[in-house]
């Protein structure tokens, strides 16, 4: 049995998506990301489950920042799960002063609370279900978590379904240390972190390496390199696959242009999403190409 770290305590909405991708493993809540993701580096699990990506909110930075620090990890699989939340109070609670949640939660329920709770405070917690944790032990009046967070603390509903978007959704990863990666499917993402340099038109070199080879961007995310006021690393997703003959030519490019770029993975897309291949941009155009070279080299051009 595998034992994958994720983002809890029990009850967030990553230990529903560690279920989901990782089924019958033995699942370990940690307290942070970092820990999580800590956790596979350090051997003590085999592949952590972690938020990346909500449609609201957008990029869950602490998973960003984390993937390109320390040792690299590569996603394997990726899980989207509908986001609505529960609102949970401790049993007889008749006044809520203050609201407890991940920011990202409480960024979409912010309508809900001044309508439904107006003048409770909003109180960021490290989690979901740390909101809930916290709630329990009295320190807030209430708490905005997945809707599965009630079978675990002894808590009562005061409302269900809450969103202010309807249909958000996030989307999670299972990471592992380096090592072999999922076949392609034909529907796949690939993601990777670049350190550009600090010049003219260093991004748009980048994202012109994939522009003309005809690869669609899925994501492009910029973080601090927190050296440097001013240096950002580049997040970029784009479909296809590091087993793909015009993905590999794209790696090799992005290589050349940049010598501070790490692969973060490739695995299959959760989102339905089909790959849209460009004409002149399909496997069999790369794999032509380089053979009429080759054929080039050796004088035999037909
Ligand atoms: O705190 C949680 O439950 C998480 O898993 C992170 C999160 C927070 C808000 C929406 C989706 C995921």
């Amino acid at each position: 049995m595998s034992r994958i770290a994720y983002f809890g305590p029990q009850g967030t909405f990553t230990e529903q998506a560690a279920r989901r991708l990782a089924p019958g493993e033995e699942l370990i809540p940690a307290e942070t990301i970092p820990a999580a993701l800590a956790a596979v580096r350090s051997g003590t699990a085999d592949a952590a489950c972690v938020p990346i990506e909500n449609s609201v909110e957008g990029a869950v930075t602490a998973t960003l920042d984390s993937l390109s620090e320390a040792e690299p990890l590569v996603a394997v699989a990726e899980a989207l799960l509908p986001v609505h939340f529960s609102v949970l109070t401790r049993p007889g609670t008749t006044e809520i002063h203050t609201v407890a949640s991940h920011p990202h939660a409480l960024a979409q329920v912010r309508h809900w609370v001044e309508a439904n709770l107006p003048g409770a405070r909003p109180v960021a917690t490290s989690s979901t279900a740390a909101a809930a944790v916290a709630v329990d032990a009295g320190e807030f009046d209430a708490a905005v978590t997945a809707p599965v967070a009630v079978e675990h603390y002894p808590l009562q509903v005061l409302a269900t379904e809450v969103a202010d978007v309807r249909d958000a959704k996030t989307r999670f990863l299972l990471v592992r240390a380096p090592g072999e990666l999922p076949g392609p499917t034909g529907a796949d993402r690939t993601s990777i972190v670049a350190a550009a340099t600090n010049r003219t038109g260093a991004l748009a070199e980048l994202l012109t390496e994939l522009a003309v080879r005809g690869i669609n961007l899925t994501k492009l995310d910029a973080r601090p390199t927190r050296n440097n006021f001013g240096e950002y690393r580049f997040f970029i997703d784009f479909e296809g696959h590091v087993a793909e003959p015009r993905i590999g030519d794209a790696l090799a490019a992005l290589r050349r242009r940049c010598r501070n770029v790490r692969f973060l993975g490739s695995h299959p897309r959760a989102d339905n999403g089909t790959t849209e291949i460009e004409p002149g941009a399909a496997n069999e155009d790369f794999t032509d190409a380089i053979g009429w070279v080759e054929s080039v080299r050796k004088g035999a051009q037909a």
